[in-house]
């Protein structure tokens, strides 16, 4: 029997186990409160950022919506960071990505205060993360190892194929997969559009996470038998019937080999939205000088 391994389950648990941290945080003045700023006019984007503000609504986080033009010019976007950087009341930023071709991303993720980038996407943070010492892990890679905890699945000693290498979820994912610390100690390879010969590695791995921006792209036939599956992708596709929203993987296909597996929309989605909001609270608690239980 194939285990189905449901995010908007685990993330709702994730909420819930932030409530009380959030409750003694608010009694001592520090209600956690996240900013954040969406200078796209895609939808998808629209909808990714009010449901982090309705998940925020949910537990008693704070929250700053500031929207951009996506014409606005870059410096407006740099002021407005800068603001929210010397704002004592706000924890958390989050610009959504993307942003228009005239912005310089990596210029955007630099101005923000490394303490205050929830996301973990800053310089410094990767540095951290790298060196074993993360301040906040970034949200797609942290909730997919709060998945496969949830799921049992034992990373130590696994050998685990990430495909692919962005720098939101690829390369935090391979790093986080070989750290010496629970969710860690996995024999990671991380494959990617060179890749010679993928299929080969998927079927040697006992963990495939499917991270490239393929739809469907991972099928049954490249996986082996008991394979624990993570689909990260996020594709809408048109079809017959409109439009629809599939993963990186063939579910159906994957399905007939996979121990466990995630199915999008439902899998990593929400858990990219939990971890977020568990990186503000963290934030806020380092702010109060508190010590957060954090789930
Ligand atoms: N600043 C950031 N920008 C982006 C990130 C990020 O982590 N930080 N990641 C992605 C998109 N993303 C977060 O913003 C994201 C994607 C999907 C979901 C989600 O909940 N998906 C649902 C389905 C939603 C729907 O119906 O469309 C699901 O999978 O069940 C949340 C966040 C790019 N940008």
């Amino acid at each position: 029997m194939t285990e189905i391994i449901d995010g908007n389950e685990v993330a709702q648990d994730i909420r819930n186990g932030l409530l009380d941290s959030i409750e003694t945080l608010t009694d001592a003045g520090t209600t956690p409160c996240l900013a954040t700023v969406l200078m796209n006019d895609d939808p998808a984007s629209e909808t990714y950022v009010s449901m982090k503000h309705k998940d925020c609504e949910e537990v008693g986080i704070a929250t700053r919506d500031i929207e951009l033009d996506p014409d606005t010019p870059a410096e407006e976007l740099f002021d407005t960071i800068d603001e929210l950087n010397a704002d004592p009341e706000v924890h958390g930023i989050l610009v959504q990505m993307p942003l228009p071709d005239h912005v310089d991303e990596r210029e955007v993720l630099r101005s923000i205060d490394p303490a205050k980038d929830v996301d973990g996407f800053h310089p410094e943070n990767v540095g951290r993360l790298v060196a074993g010492n993360a301040r906040y892990k970034p949200c797609t890679p942290h909730g997919v190892q709060k998945l496969l905890a949830a799921a049992d699945v034992e990373t130590e000693g696994a050998e685990a194929v990430v495909v692919g290498r962005s720098n939101i979820v690829g390369k935090p994912m391979a790093n986080l997969l070989i750290q010496k610390d629970e969710g860690g100690n996995a024999t990671t390879t991380v494959c990617h559009s060179r890749t010679d010969d993928l299929a080969e590695k998927t079927r040697a791995a006992d963990i495939v996470i499917a991270a490239a921006g393929v739809p469907e792209m991972i099928t049954g036939e490249m996986l082996s038998e008991g394979t624990v599956v993570i689909d990260v992708g996020i594709n809408r596709v048109e079809t017959d019937e409109g439009s629809e929203l599939v993963g990186d993987v063939d579910y159906d296909s994957a399905k007939e080999k996979a121990s466990a597996i995630t199915p999008v929309p439902g899998g990593v989605g929400p858990m990219t939205r939990a971890m977020l909001l568990w990186n503000t609270v963290k934030a806020a608690g380092d702010v109060a000088g508190i010590e957060v239980d954090l789930p």
